[in-house]
């Protein structure tokens, strides 16, 4: 069985280097061919799925949209939770990335980025960027901060509940979704341990193939690259 992850294409954020977090930002216009060039290396491996899985934000909504769009299978059922949003920054969200390793340090600012234990400072809950009141998070009690352990908890409550049933039913799964999303769902799937996961960083767009047996358990993952290419920073093979 496969399961296809993807990362969002480049993000507006991503492209002026500012920590995002649960800040709704959209793709850049590198972001949107991105997106396009996945749906299409896709459609140009026979790819079809029968569900999708994304976050609340659109960067990762749009990706799948466009990516679809590509496959002509925009008609499939979309799932949309909060429980796959990426990693919550805290009140780091919005700084820029640099500046703030100059202000805290590149150690703290990697800390920060690929611990899974630290989590960043909390944001204060009359911060403009605290989103409790915004409807898409109604009666969700939604976090000041995280780490990726928390990350880690969240999505993979949603992978077991939701996604695993689907699979074991031979539903064809694309997940679009975001680089510590992605992370925390590797971490669990490859039991990768902390110190292997602070290494890993998710390229944008490139979809990533997860083959699974039929207890679930990864028995390979690949990069769809064009003409074979492999990102840097590719998973590591042995857990
Ligand atoms: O949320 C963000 O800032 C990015 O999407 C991921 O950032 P990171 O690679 O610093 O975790």
């Amino acid at each position: 069985m496969k399961v296809v992850l993807i990362r969002h294409g480049q993000s507006l954020w991503n492209l002026e280097n500012r920590f995002t977090g649960w800040t709704d930002v959209d793709l850049s216009n590198a972001g949107l061919e991105e997106a396009r060039k996945a749906g299409i290396i896709l459609r140009e491996n026979g790819y079809s799925f029968d569900v999708a899985y994304t976050s609340l934000l659109k960067r990762a909504i749009r990706t799948l949209w466009i990516a679809l769009h590509e496959l002509d299978m925009m008609w499939i059922p979309v799932y949309k939770t909060w429980m796959l949003n990426e990693r919550h920054y805290g009140a780091l969200q919005g700084l820029n990335k640099a500046e703030t390793a100059k202000k805290f340090g590149e150690e703290q600012v990697h800390l920060w980025r690929r611990s899974t234990q630290v989590r960043p400072p909390a944001l204060d809950k009359n911060d403009p960027r605290y989103e409790a009141s915004n409807p898409k998070y109604k009666g969700i009690d939604i976090p000041l901060t995280e780490n990726l352990l928390d990350t880690e908890q969240r999505v993979v409550a949603y992978w077991t509940h939701h996604i695993e049933p689907q699979i074991k039913a031979g539903k064809r799964i694309i997940i679009s979704a975001h680089g510590n999303t992605i992370r925390a769902l590797i971490k669990y799937l490859d039991q990768v341990p902390a110190d292997g996961i602070a290494s890993l960083n998710i390229p944008t767009g490139i979809p990533l193939v997860y083959e699974l047996d039929h207890d679930i358990k990864p028995n390979r993952h690949y990069y769809l690259g064009k003409d074979g290419f492999m990102p840097e920073g590719t998973i590591p093979k042995t857990l």
